[in-house]
């Protein structure tokens, strides 16, 4: 029998706390960064201040999973029977171990998500009481919220575990929310989608995360797109430490809340327009271009039509990005998916158009550092092309797939035993006192 995920990591850790114990003995005085007044009224752009095991984003390159670029990762992580694209299972054994899995244990662990998977009644009945316009990301956080109800590491903790142990405890939550996350989000799209007039169907035991995914929420008879979210849920899961529900999720944790409760921050943050939600706020858009265009994509009227969006004082959404000054490469895998699934498409003509047209349009203003597209303005055309058209539930499978990310290095933070996060702060007078400026 190959090693479990869990026998992979707990055979790795040593050595890896003590590389990590190494490293901090022999350069922890080094400087690694100087801050300026401007880094600290901009969102911390730039401040160097966090460790992220899983994934390093470059500027100019983009993401790279333990060093992997995502082009590498579509080719060498394993494949379910019969696919092409990656099964996300094989990216999350790669964040946390480093370690590319055998085929075997790719299956593995598609058995024990599925076999970890029934919802509890309570959650199930939550969510069902749930109101209809209630979004559906703040539906998801309610339900893992509630799910601290089952949290072994709470348990733990008020019995008085010992520290050696956290990490094993936060492994199991985790494990135990990912398995539960495709049932959850499913019932909440039959609820608010299909007025609970259909539910989904139960987990297929023997099959993929990102098939059941898409199985239960009513799509299953459709095998390019079971492919489709196997690359989505690949794409989602991570992108270094300091984006939004990255982060929210590595400083609720850092306070030794549950698994739970810190996942459900990070998807609270993921819920807002600059982050998570601009896939739903992508496709808003396009189709809001679509209507007054109609079938004028010329590039006179595409300009005309971001200008005017930029011009009312919105943001484009699915353009820009903090770090990324190219165009993302998961928007890059998507489209590559596009042209060789849905060339004619007509959203995905358009979606093709705006990115011909929009850097152009936007680096005009003079203040947008990226003018590229985002991972966020691709997805909502190719779930759309499968029949999936209720963006307000883009962002919840954008959760689905990070969550992978950021539980994978909520279980490296207490296996490493960091710390609680705080860092300090000044009111603008202290600051001004610090850069003996008057006010
Ligand atoms: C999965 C993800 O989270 S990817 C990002 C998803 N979000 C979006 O696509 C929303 C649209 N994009 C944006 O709002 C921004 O580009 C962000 C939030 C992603 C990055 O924000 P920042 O790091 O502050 O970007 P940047 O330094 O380029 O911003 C400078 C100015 O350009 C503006 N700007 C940046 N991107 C855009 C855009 N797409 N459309 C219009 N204006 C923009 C900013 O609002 C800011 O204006 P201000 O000085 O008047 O406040
Ligand atoms: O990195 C960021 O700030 C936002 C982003 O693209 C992500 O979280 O996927």
């Amino acid at each position: 029998m190959p090693k479990t995920l869990k026998e992979t990591f707990a055979a790795k850790l040593p050595e890896e706390l003590l590389k990590v114990k190494e490293l901090r003995k022999n350069h922890g005085s080094k400087v690694v960064g100087e801050i300026t007044l401007d880094q600290v009224y901009g969102g911390a752009r730039g401040i160097k201040s966090l460790v992220w095991e899983g994934s390093v984003l470059d500027s100019e390159e983009g993401i790279r999973y333990r060093g992997r670029t995502i082009p590498e990762c579509r080719t060498q992580l394993p494949k379910a029977p019969g696919g092409s694209e990656p099964l996300p299972e094989g990216l999350f054994w790669l964040l946390l171990t480093g370690e590319i899995p055998s085929e075997q244990q790719v299956r593995m662990l598609s058995a024990d998500w599925a076999a970890r998977s029934d919802l509890p009644t309570y959650v199930v009945d939550l969510i069902d009481r749930c109101p209809q316009d209630l979004h559906p990301m703040a539906q998801l956080s309610l339900a893992v919220t509630a799910l601290e109800r089952d949290s072994s590491f709470a348990k733990a903790y008020a019995r008085g575990m010992n520290k050696q142990e956290y990490w094993e405890y936060t492994f199991e939550d985790s494990m135990n929310l990912i398995a539960k996350l495709p049932s959850i989000a499913s019932r909440i799209y039959h609820n608010v989608f299909r007025q609970g007039k259909t539910t989904p169907v139960a987990v297929e035991k023997d099959k993929d995360y990102a098939f059941n995914l898409v199985n239960q929420l009513g799509f299953g008879d459709i095998e390019d797109f079971t492919e489709l979210m196997r690359l989505y849920v690949t794409l989602h899961t991570d992108h270094e430490g300091g984006n939004v529900s990255a982060h929210a999720t590595h400083l609720v944790g850092s306070a030794l809340s549950s698994p739970m409760l810190s996942l459900a921050a990070g998807f609270n943050g993921l819920s807002g327009p600059l982050h998570g939600l601009a896939n739903q706020e992508s496709l808003n858009w396009l189709q809001k271009a679509k209507a007054a265009v109609g079938d004028d994509l010329s590039d006179q009227a595409i300009t005309a039509y971001i200008r005017s969006t930029l011009s009312s004082g919105q943001v484009l959404p699915g353009y820009g990005h903090s770090i990324l000054r190219k165009t993302d490469p998961r928007y890059l895998a998507q489209r590559e998916f596009a042209l060789r699934h849905l060339p004619n498409d007509p959203l995905f003509k358009l979606v093709s158009q705006l990115y011909k047209i929009a850097p152009a349009v936007l680096k005009e203003q003079g203040k947008v550092k990226n003018p590229y597209p985002n991972i966020d303005a691709h997805s909502g055309v190719l779930l759309q092309h499968y029949g999936l058209k209720e963006t307000r539930f883009y962002t919840v499978l954008f959760a689905c797939s990070r969550a992978l990310g950021v539980l994978a290095q909520l279980i490296i933070d207490r296996a490493y035993g960091f710390p609680i996060e705080r860092p300090k702060s000044y009111s603008t007078e202290a600051w001004a006192r610090m850069v003996k400026a008057k006010l």
